[in-house]
């Protein structure tokens, strides 16, 4: 691998100082403070951090022109190599902004796409980020400037199949209605896995909520209870923004001994690159399709309000907000509390990390999966093979037996399948 010095930034944020409050406005101080998470997990230093002031954003400097200046001497002063804005910018936003300072020049959103073309495992997760990074270019093809041609690597250069890429609108445009291609056969592939695994009837659990909430430690807990569990098949797990880019799947188990699926997916951020939303609602589209889901927060967080409406209004746009869900608070074993809130139906406090109260949880995901089905005995005749077969293909039967009138067997039926099997229950 080439060699790389590693890139120390100049953070920037314009505070629009209106009479005008929204509730879910974010404070630009904790939003300066994640966008410097952010540019560590892209992996620059942060030199330092400057909040401009101003009832509106400036046409042609953004922060206006005089800010601008001032900000050049700065980062000539500190040594920095390039400017990192927590806005999205238009294209000449940049090349002016860049104009003045001779420095390459990032925004919020080309931050974010460069650390998910750093992360992303997966092919799907791969071509996803491609195609948000060529959306995110092609209207800026005139404004990225000479910095970012001369500079030809760091942050907000890099990407799957960077090389391939030209800076020509021509090529971009058919890069990407091929991606778009592979992005649909890739689909057809997950979706021929997804009715397998719906067939399984396999109950199916999706762990969602803010980048660094403690989603995977979760998953890794909770996979223990499996009998084929083995440390290999634990995630990777960061303090870090954004360390799982991919979704995956495991098999845990419940105090009741039946087997369940964890999904774990990509956490959420505020200002979310709309494009990479839109690319990334196909990866979580799995959470559509789960039977439950965990909403993990993280307790200790002084935003967590946020994060949480955050998380719930992507899942709003996933049309996944009206799914059983259990509100997890992580992170308790850092919370100085004397009394813990009380755990409620569909909320419950834990720390993933330190293992504390996933008994209960485990019980409750149980609770919650169980309560449609109806647990029963049956005593099929053996003229009734076709039904057993059939059974046997829907469900995970947790017992039978051949006794001298037929197979008797234990199961959880649907309550469909409950009403047509009536006959042969023999008890509940
Ligand atoms: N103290 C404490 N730390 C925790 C707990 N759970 C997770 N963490 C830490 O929080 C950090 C983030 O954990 P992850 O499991 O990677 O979080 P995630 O939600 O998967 O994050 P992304 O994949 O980035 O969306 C790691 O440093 C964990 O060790 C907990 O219960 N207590
Ligand atoms: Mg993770």
């Amino acid at each position: 691998m080439e060699e790389q010095l590693q890139e120390k930034a100049v953070l920037v944020g314009l505070n629009i100082t209106t009479n005008v409050k929204k509730i879910d406005d974010i404070d630009i101080n904790e939003s300066m403070a994640e966008l410097k998470e952010l540019v560590k997990a892209a992996g620059a230093e942060v030199l330092a951090s400057v909040i401009q002031n101003k009832p509106a954003r400036d046409a042609a400097y953004f922060i206006g022109k005089g800010k601008v200046e001032e900000i050049r001497d700065y980062c000539h002063m500190l040594g920095a190599t390039m400017i990192v804005f927590n806005d999205e910018l238009s294209g000449a936003h940049m090349r002016n902004i860049e104009d003045v300072t001779g420095l390459k020049v990032i925004d919020r959103t080309a931050l974010i796409l460069d650390i998910f073309a750093q992360r992303a495992l997966s092919k799907e997760g791969k071509l996803q980020v491609e195609l948000a990074q060529l959306k995110y270019r092609l209207p800026r093809l005139y404004g990225m400037g000479g910095q970012m041609s001369r500079t030809g690597a760091g942050i907000g250069t890099r990407g799957p199949g960077e090389q391939k890429l030209e800076v020509d609108k021509r090529h971009i445009l058919n890069r990407a209605a091929d991606i778009r291609k592979e992005l649909r056969e890739v689909k057809q592939n997950r979706e021929t896995q997804r009715v397998q695994r719906l067939k399984s009837n396999i109950p199916i659990v999706a762990l969602v909520g803010y980048t660094n909430a403690g989603k995977s430690t979760l998953l890794n807990e909770l996979i223990k209870t499996h009998k084929d569990y083995e440390t290999e098949k634990e995630v990777f797990v960061k303090d870090m923004l954004f360390a799982t880019l991919d979704v995956t799947l495991r098999k845990a188990t419940l105090p009741n001994k039946r087997d369940f699926l964890v999904v774990d997916t990509v956490g959420f951020v505020s200002k979310l690159p709309h494009d990479l939303v839109e690319a990334f609602k196909a990866t979580l589209e799995e959470v559509k399709y789960a039977d439950l889901i965990l909403h993990v927060i993280d307790a200790t967080n002084s935003s967590f309000e946020l994060q949480k409406q955050t998380t719930e209004s992507v899942l709003k746009e996933l049309g996944a907000d009206d799914k059983k869900t259990i509100i997890v608070y992580n992170k308790i074993d850092r919370l100085e509390l004397d009394i813990y809130p009380r755990n409620r139906e569909d909320r419950i406090y834990i720390s993933a990390k330190k293992g504390i109260n996933m008994d209960i949880l485990l019980k409750m995901i149980e609770n919650a999966l169980m309560e449609d089905t109806y647990q029963v005995k049956l005593l099929l005749p053996y003229d009734k093979g076709n039904i057993f077969s059939r059974i046997k293909e829907k469900y995970n039967v947790d017992s039978f037996e051949y006794v001298e009138n037929g197979t008797q067997l234990e199961v959880s039926l649907d309550e469909e399948d409950y009403n047509v099997y009536k006959e042969y229950i023999i008890e509940e």
